[in-house]
């Protein structure tokens, strides 16, 4: 028996089996990551996990083995799955995909990699969203960045990469902020990483918030109920969204942990001031990596026609890919406006674009996040308003359309 719609030739006779979600934990070194894994591990809703670690030699998680196995992965006390990233990570994430097609694993209900303390995140990122075999069997739940509340500043002053991670995180972790240090620095701290990375809830590890529950399924889809929670995964609202005259909303209700500090609503630290951050309000005068992150938001009502869409996508990745750190985005499709489309990039490569069968709220509108680094807002705002706005929706092949609608080059289809 063979799937008769969008199956490869080489993919399973079977069922599409569900992608499985992929946490990836990020931090500068000393940030905290192995003390997170290690209660991460413990945790019930990790049991039938994996985790990915760069060495275990180093990362104190051996005292929880119980069995080595002949393929590389050890099995911990917890029942979690762990194994080193040995070669390259598509070689181990294969690894784990033949364990559960030759049923050597049970069951493998989530993958969670930490990566180098150094690493910019985007090339973990990139590795499963462009391998064609990768981006079908997993996807991605979120990228979790820690910082250390005593070294966390000066970390960022001097490591571009730190900034990066901020940048990107889907949820934000502060670290050692028991320690007195910590908490002096923690107003300044939470500032700086609100400028950065206005979206991602914040948690504070001390206080004990950092856990499975806060942590995962932090992706647009739900790994228990299975529906596609956008609000949450764009949290477009916490963007600053300027130009276009279409987002009355004005909510306020960003992140669910929030940590109010004074300042909150400062968002992006680049109100009116796209050109260069002008960061008002921010004392940090050395070596501003954060002054070339923005972080904005496009809305609007208007449909989007696929094929303005493709153009927008393909000549903003093929001029500037390398300056979007994350994109995200859920667009009306002036062919098919109540299947909403659902967009996800990391610099040049884009996950294959999803259909949801119907828009998941009563908020109809195409709302675009952007993360990026030495991209002006202004830029990318004109770019999108002149190129979907100027052209009238495309009708004539609608059906062509209906059945692919985004022949984006390294976009493998709708799923
Ligand atoms: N006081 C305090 N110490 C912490 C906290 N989180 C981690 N630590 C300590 O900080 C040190 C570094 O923590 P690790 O978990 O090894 O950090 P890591 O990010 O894995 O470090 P690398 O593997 O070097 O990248 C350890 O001594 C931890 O016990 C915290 O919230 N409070």
């Amino acid at each position: 028996m063979t799937d008769d719609e969008n199956t490869p030739a080489m993919a399973e006779p079977r069922k599409r089996p569900e992608p499985i979600p992929l946490t990836v934990i990020t931090g500068f070194l000393g940030a905290g990551k192995t003390t997170l894994l290690n209660a991460l591990v413990a945790d019930p809703a990790m049991k039938d996990a994996a985790v990915v670690i760069n060495e275990f030699g180093e990362v104190g998680l051996d005292h929880l083995f119980v069995a080595a196995r002949d393929d590389g992965i050890v099995e911990l006390s917890s029942g979690c799955l762990c194994c080193t990233i040995r070669g390259d990570l598509v070689n181990t994430l294969e690894t784990f995909l033949r364990g559960v097609d030759n049923k050597r694993i049970d069951k493998l209900t989530r993958v969670v990699i930490e990566t180098t303390g150094l690493a910019d995140p985007a090339p973990v990122l990139q590795t499963v969203m462009a391998h064609p075999y990768l981006v079908m069997r997993y996807r991605l739940d979120g990228v979790i960045t820690l910082v250390d509340a005593v070294n966390g500043s000066a970390t960022l002053d001097a490591h571009k990469e730190a900034v990066k991670q901020v940048a990107v995180a889907d949820r934000l972790v502060i670290t050692k902020t028991d320690l007195p240090e910590g908490a002096e620095r923690l107003p300044a701290l939470v500032a700086r990483l609100t400028a950065l990375n206005p979206a991602a809830p914040r948690l504070m590890a001390a206080k004990g918030e950092a856990t499975a529950a806060t942590l995962l399924n932090a992706g647009l889809w739900n790994a228990d109920t299975k529906i596609a929670d956008v609000r949450a995964w764009l949290a477009a609202e916490a963007y600053e969204t300027g130009g276009e005259a279409d987002h009355p909303h004005g909510h306020d209700d960003h992140g669910h942990h929030e940590h109010e500090h004074h300042e909150h609503g400062h968002h992006g630290g680049e109100h009116g001031d796209r050109a260069h951050g002008g960061h008002h309000g921010h004392r940090h005068d050395v070596n501003r990596h954060d002054d070339h992150i923005r972080s904005f938001s496009l809305a609007t009502d208007r449909a989007v026609s696929a094929g303005s869409l493709e153009m927008f996508l393909d000549l903003l990745r093929s001029a500037h890919g390398p300056r979007i750190l994350r994109m995200k985005g859920i667009v009306r499709l002036a062919e098919d406006p109540d299947r909403p489309l659902v967009l996800h990039g990391v610099q040049e490569v884009f996950h294959p674009p999803a259909r949801l069968d119907a828009w998941p709220d009563a908020d109809h509108r195409t709302r675009l996040v952007f993360i990026t680094n030495d991209l002006a807002e202004d830029f990318v705002r004109k770019l999108f308003d002149g190129i979907t706005g100027a052209l009238a929706p495309d009708t004539p092949d609608k059906a062509a359309i209906t059945d692919n609608p985004l022949a984006i080059s390294g976009f493998s289809g709708p799923r």
